[in-house]
């Protein structure tokens, strides 16, 4: 684990050097991921790393918990709360809820508008908190929580980044709580997606899993594959 952890600061450090950057930032939701990659930030820029807590109708536990973790790394944060804006934003564009997902998806869109103000302000990366998990299903929002520069923890598959959380000192309650977008109230990963981690986890790592997983996995891959790729191009031969 010491390995893997040097390997990763290493090379955070060497991704910003080259974009002549000085640190990172990036979204601290007190959920295992960005604890992670927090903690990770924190060795690779021990005074320039900053968390930014971004709450948007998010339930009070969360930001109680990212400072749990900012605490726990004495790392430098800042709040800003985005739910006015959010608001605004469903008036401006005469929101009619007649599509939740629509809708949620603004939340981590706003946070990726928010983060990139910071980073270009500090000249800093912005640091991603995607796991091999969520990107190999596309459990992400495009543009959202996936407009980053860097995506450090996405070669591990979700247990993988509990094993990394429990080697960096991440508390325990944050580890054990179950994942969550938090786009809505009690949503979560798992019932989301209809499928387990472990499941999920299991079938990245091995190939094997019942066929009602795999094709649901395979599935979810292909219907995602836009979410990993550059925006469609068209080629012009003259
Ligand atoms: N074939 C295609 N080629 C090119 N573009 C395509 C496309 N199909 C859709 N699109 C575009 O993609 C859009 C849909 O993608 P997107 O906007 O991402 O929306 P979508 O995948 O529907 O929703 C995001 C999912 O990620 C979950 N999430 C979000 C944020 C954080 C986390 C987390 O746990 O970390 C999870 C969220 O709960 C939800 O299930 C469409 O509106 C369209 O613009
Ligand atoms: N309230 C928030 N404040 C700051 N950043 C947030 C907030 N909510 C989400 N984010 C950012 O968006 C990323 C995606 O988080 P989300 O809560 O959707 O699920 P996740 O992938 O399980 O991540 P995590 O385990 O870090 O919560 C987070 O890792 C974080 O960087």
């Amino acid at each position: 684990m010491q390995e893997i952890c040097n390997s990763l600061v290493k090379w955070l450090r060497e991704k910003a050097e080259d974009a002549g950057c000085n640190g990172l930032v990036f979204g601290l939701s007190g959920g295992i991921d960005s604890a992670v990659v927090a903690a990770l930030s924190k060795k690779a820029f021990p005074n320039n790393s900053l968390g930014v807590i971004m709450p948007c109708h998010s339930i009070k536990k969360d930001e109680e918990h990212a400072r749990l973790v900012a605490k726990a790394l004495d790392l430098k944060t800042v709040k800003v709360n985005l739910s006015d804006v959010f608001d605004k934003l469903l008036i401006a564009v005469d929101d009619d809820g007649s599509n939740d997902l629509a809708t949620a998806n603004i939340k981590p869109r706003l946070r990726m508008t928010t983060l990139y103000y910071f980073a270009q302000k500090h000249k800093y990366l912005v640091a991603g908190t995607g796991n091999k998990s969520e990107l190999t299903v596309g459990y992400f929002t495009k543009h959202g929580d996936s407009g980053v520069d860097l995506l450090p923890i996405a070669s591990f598959v979700k247990q993988e980044v509990r094993e990394l959380a429990k080697y960096l000192g991440i508390p325990e309650i944050i580890i054990n709580k179950p994942p969550s977008a938090g786009l809505w109230e009690n949503q979560t990963d798992e019932e989301e997606m209809g499928i387990s981690y472990k499941e999920l986890d299991n079938y990245i790592k091995t190939g094997k899993a019942d066929k009602k997983v795999k094709e649901k996995v395979d599935r979810m891959y292909k219907l995602s594959g836009h979410k990993r790729r550059m925006p469609l191009i068209f080629e012009y031969d003259k």
